[in-house]
């Protein structure tokens, strides 16, 4: 395929209501979206990156500069997904930035060749399951009213993010209030250590599903160490960056269940692999989600599809995020989420829309 050009868009969007985790607070999204165009067909990228480095080394000021810079440039003339994969393997890191770049050009790819991503992945199952975060709250019954809503729309896995001081209560509160059957988990963004060992272990009372990434994302020892000290499943999000992060991760029993984001692994291609070898070691994945956009969930749903994918994601509707998304909303049905049918990922951005949130767009021509 030959490009034509690249166009980098930045958009602005609100959030329904402020999302805390335990290493800050999003009122909104700056988000980075790519569009590769060719003669043949568009393709769309979301970029999952944060304002400021605290998810991840990535930011989305920097994400831009480094596929303006290194990563755009890189591209050989005529390119398909996995000629793009190999031209940016000489770039250290700066995964999410090339997820984007990677998943347009996969997006521009499969349009023109009017093959769905469900299709191209071979996915057997048409809609999955969805779960839902709920960021740290000022109150119990503030957290209780949020569950008990999201509940009542149908999503069939509560995921709280928990911290220090705000965990045991909170999900105790959770479990008494909803019952035992509620599917519960929990995410610390690395906000312990091992010294919260024994905290930690006290989490096991309440049957959950797993707790994601209590510890550094660079710490796969402490991980497994805490495996041990502990009999809720270990799940891992932050230090998952490669299917060579998976493998290591596993053979040191430093996670039981993986959260899989194309967007944090490099993309769609990597994000494969990542399951293919779960899959191999009997590993449950799930789909992480970074508050995309639906040009960014359509994939992901797609993606969710695949059979190693047996716990339900944070893939949730658009509303959970968003009044006006800059797709059509992606919206539950009795827990559910449809895989998009469409060629590529499936969707469009409504131009009306996407210009109304867009705070810059900057064409590079190839
Ligand atoms: O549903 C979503 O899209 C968000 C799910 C979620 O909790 N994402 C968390 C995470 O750590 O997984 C996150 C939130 C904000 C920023 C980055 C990551």
């Amino acid at each position: 395929m030959k490009i034509t050009g690249i166009e980098l868009r930045r958009i602005a969007m609100p959030l329904v209501a402020p999302f805390r985790t335990s290493f800050g607070t999003e009122t909104a999204r700056d988000v980075l979206l790519v569009r590769v165009v060719t003669p043949e067909a568009e393709g769309w990228g979301e970029c999952v990156a944060m304002s400021g480095p605290l998810y991840s080394s990535e930011y989305v000021d920097g994400t831009a500069d480094v596929l303006r810079r290194f990563l755009i440039p890189a591209l050989p003339a005529n390119v398909d997904a996995h000629a793009a994969e190999r031209a940016l393997e000489p770039f250290k890191g700066h995964r999410m930035a090339k997820a984007a770049l990677g998943t347009a050009i996969l997006d521009a790819q499969l349009r023109a060749v009017g093959e769905s991503f469900g299709r191209s992945l071979g996915v057997a199952r048409d809609r999955v399951p969805c779960g839902v975060s709920v960021g740290i709250m000022d109150s119990i019954p503030e957290l209780l009213d949020a569950v008990a809503g999201y509940i009542a729309e149908g999503y069939v896995r509560i995921k709280l993010k928990i911290e220090p001081e705000w965990d045991v209560a909170p999900v105790r509160a959770v479990r008494e209030r909803f019952g035992d059957d509620l599917l519960l988990q929990v995410d610390a963004n690395a906000a312990y250590t091992l010294a919260d060992a024994r905290r930690l272990a006290r989490l096991d009372d309440f049957d959950l599903l797993l707790i994601e990434q209590p510890l550094a994302d660079d710490d796969l020892v402490q991980h497994a160490r805490l495996a041990q000290m502990i009999k809720t499943p270990v799940c891992l999000d932050e230090s998952i960056e490669s299917a060579a992060h998976a493998a290591a991760a596993i053979s040191l029993g430093a996670a039981a269940i993986i959260n899989i984001k194309p967007g944090r692994v490099g993309g769609y291609l990597e994000a494969r692999r990542i399951h293919d070898l779960c899959q191999a070691h009997g590993v449950p994945v799930w789909c992480g989600g970074m508050l995309e956009t639906g040009l960014g969930r359509a994939p992901n749903v797609a993606l969710a599809a695949l059979p190693g994918f047996t716990l339900p994601g944070d893939t949730s509707a658009s509303r959970r995020y968003y009044a006006a998304d800059i797709t059509e909303p992606f919206e539950l049905d009795d827990g559910h989420l449809d895989v998009p049918v469409g060629p590529g990922i499936g969707v469009d951005p409504l131009p009306e829309r996407l210009d109304e949130f867009t705070t810059s767009a900057e064409w590079i021509p190839l």
